[in-house]
């Protein structure tokens, strides 16, 4: 028997949802050069964080380094960035992160590795897996302790925001 359903079909699936949220978040971040976003979701599909890498708090952005200084790491940016994944996991707003998963736009960093680790998180999905040597050392304390990851592979290529058109 055909189906009498009218609903809308082409609703945005979890992981389409999460992955988009991850992207919209990375656009906070001040980084000039690579913007990371990033969500912590538990078992029934709610937020419980978010994050994208920028200073600590306090520290003003005008007054930061924003590139990389191999001789001086005063002026590098990563002695001093918090990374995406370690501002989502700050930012939580329930006790523990047991078996949530983290959806991100770039895949941990061995240092981000250890915090999903021991937050006893279940899966992390991500969309870029750049910087090979830590995602190697991520992966073998995932793969240590159970913890699933995969990429997310988009069946559509962009989701529109429209600020001035919603009903
Ligand atoms: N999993 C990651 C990896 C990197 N980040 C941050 C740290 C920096 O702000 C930026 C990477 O900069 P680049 O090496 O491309 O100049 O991304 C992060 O938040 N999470």
């Amino acid at each position: 028997m055909a189906s009498t359903s009218l609903h809308r079909v082409d609703f945005l699936q979890w992981d389409e949802y999460f992955i988009g949220v991850s992207i919209l978040t990375a656009q906070r971040s001040k980084d000039p050069k690579t913007q990371v976003g990033c969500v912590i979701v538990d078992t029934r599909y709610r937020v419980v964080g978010a994050g994208y890498n920028g200073m600590p708090w306090g520290c003003p952005d005008t007054d930061m380094p924003w590139g990389k200084d191999e001789k001086d790491p005063l002026q590098d940016k990563n002695t001093f960035v918090c990374h995406a994944e370690m501002n989502a996991v700050m930012n939580k707003n329930c006790v523990d992160l047991e078996g949530c998963r983290l959806y991100t736009t770039l895949f941990p960093c061995n240092e981000c590795a250890k915090i999903v680790v021991q937050s006893r998180m279940a899966e992390v999905i991500y969309v870029s897996d750049r910087d090979s040597w830590k995602m190697d050392a991520s992966k073998r304390l995932f793969d240590q302790v159970g913890i699933t990851y995969r990429q997310f592979i988009p069946k559509r290529n962009s989701i529109t925001i429209d600020f001035t058109k919603h009903t």
